[in-house]
């Protein structure tokens, strides 16, 4: 069969609204044989590297998955703990309270689930799951707040491939961003001030997004945009003058040129400048992970204070906190309209009754 069926689809069954919440991934486990896998499913992804098949496949399997999966799994040792990979953990809770939000909302008729664009839970089995539960209405909330080919537009594809394997699609919601949302802005300004009041203000705050080849700006891509919306939006609410703030981009891998400028590079001429202490936040990261954790919490750290720097804090992402649960769930109302009331399930079980009468 071309075409994968429903097979426990009663029509008795009510139709449940999905909610899938997802992330980009993360490996098994801290290792290299864990790694490989998982680097080798993200770095084949056409979307996160735009380079023609051929030259980049044997690139990827010639050099790369030969060298990488070590010197990155010493990188994830280092932010791995009992419970297992930071971005795993912190999704799985986001998760867990925006259910239990949405379900005293709406009741258990709404299914709200994670997955990830790759590693697991994968996106085609946490779809297959809730489709088995009754869901026939989908919203999927891509965690990135810019929209990028290569993170938002990734998953999309996820979602699309999925649904090109079956006879029955649900509909489908997908929110692309979110940069530029009062709650986001709000939340993020509050985590902020919160950090100011505990520990004072640094010399600069430092907005540091992960970067992408400059190429896709250059082709269209409206990341680099909505980054500068964020931190513009941000520093408004906290009344910052633009010599308080700026905005940075991290995580290059390759050759080519990225997204500038580049934090560590950034980070390593402030004292310099006069600049002694910062403060970094990273507003393109829903929760905290190795990118932040060990890249912004560590490695930067050493490069900041190993040029003449005195004081560096790493502000954490939004995570769980409070009030980035009512920002999810906000989001994902906006997309229920039409879809929480129960006229369809009660026109279903008018057809079931119906269908009943008939026999
Ligand atoms: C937040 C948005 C992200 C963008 C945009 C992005 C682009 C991008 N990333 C790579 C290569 C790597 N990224 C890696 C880790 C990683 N990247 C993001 C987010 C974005 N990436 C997150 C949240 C994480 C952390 C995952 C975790 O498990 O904690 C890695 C793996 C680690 C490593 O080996 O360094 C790679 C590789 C490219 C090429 C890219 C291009 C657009
Ligand atoms: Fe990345
Ligand atoms: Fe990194």
């Amino acid at each position: 069969m071309k075409y994968t069926s429903s097979p426990n689809f009663t029509h008795k069954q009510a139709d449940k609204v999905g909610v899938l919440i997802t992330n980009l991934g993360t490996p098994n486990a801290p290792t290299k044989q864990a790694l490989r896998p998982y680097l080798k499913e993200f770095l084949s992804d056409p979307r996160v590297v735009e380079i023609p098949r051929l030259l980049w496949w044997m690139i990827l399997n010639l050099v790369i998955l030969n060298i990488r999966p070590k010197r990155s799994a010493k990188a994830y040792a280092t932010v791995w703990d009992e419970k297992g990979s930071p971005l795993l953990v912190h999704t799985q809770n986001q998760a867990n309270a925006v259910r239990e939000k949405l379900q005293q909302q709406w009741g258990d008729n709404i299914v709200v689930e994670f997955a990830m664009r790759y590693g697991q839970p994968a996106i085609s089995d946490t779809i297959e799951q809730m489709l088995q539960q009754g869901v026939r209405k989908l919203v999927v909330l891509p965690l990135y707040p810019q929209y990028c080919a290569s993170t938002t537009g990734s998953t999309f594809d996820a979602v699309a491939a999925d649904f090109q394997t079956r006879r029955w699609i649900p509909e489908l919601r997908f929110v692309t961003q979110y940069c530029d949302n009062p709650m986001f802005i709000q939340a993020m300004a509050d985590k902020i001030r919160q950090h100011w009041q505990q520990h004072t203000r640094a010399d600069k705050l430092i907005f540091s997004y992960h970067g992408i080849p400059k190429r896709y700006l250059l082709n269209g891509d409206p990341y680099h945009c909505q980054c500068y919306k964020t931190t513009r939006l941000i520093a408004e609410n906290l009344g910052l003058s633009s010599s308080e703030y700026l905005t940075t981009f991290q995580s290059r891998f390759g050759r080519e040129e990225w997204l500038k400028p580049y934090t560590d590079h950034t980070l390593k001429a402030l004292p310099e400048q006069g600049v002694k202490s910062v403060q970094i936040v990273c507003p393109g990261f829903s929760a905290d992970c190795l990118e932040t954790i060990e890249e912004i919490g560590e490695e930067n750290y050493q490069y900041f204070m190993q040029a003449g720097g005195e004081r560096y804090e790493y502000i954490p992402a939004l995570n769980s906190d409070a009030a980035h649960i009512e920002l999810i769930a906000s989001l994902i109302n906006d997309n229920l309209h039409g879809w929480q009331g129960q006229s369809d399930n009660r026109l279903r079980e008018q057809l079931a009754k119906d269908l009943g009468a008939q026999k």
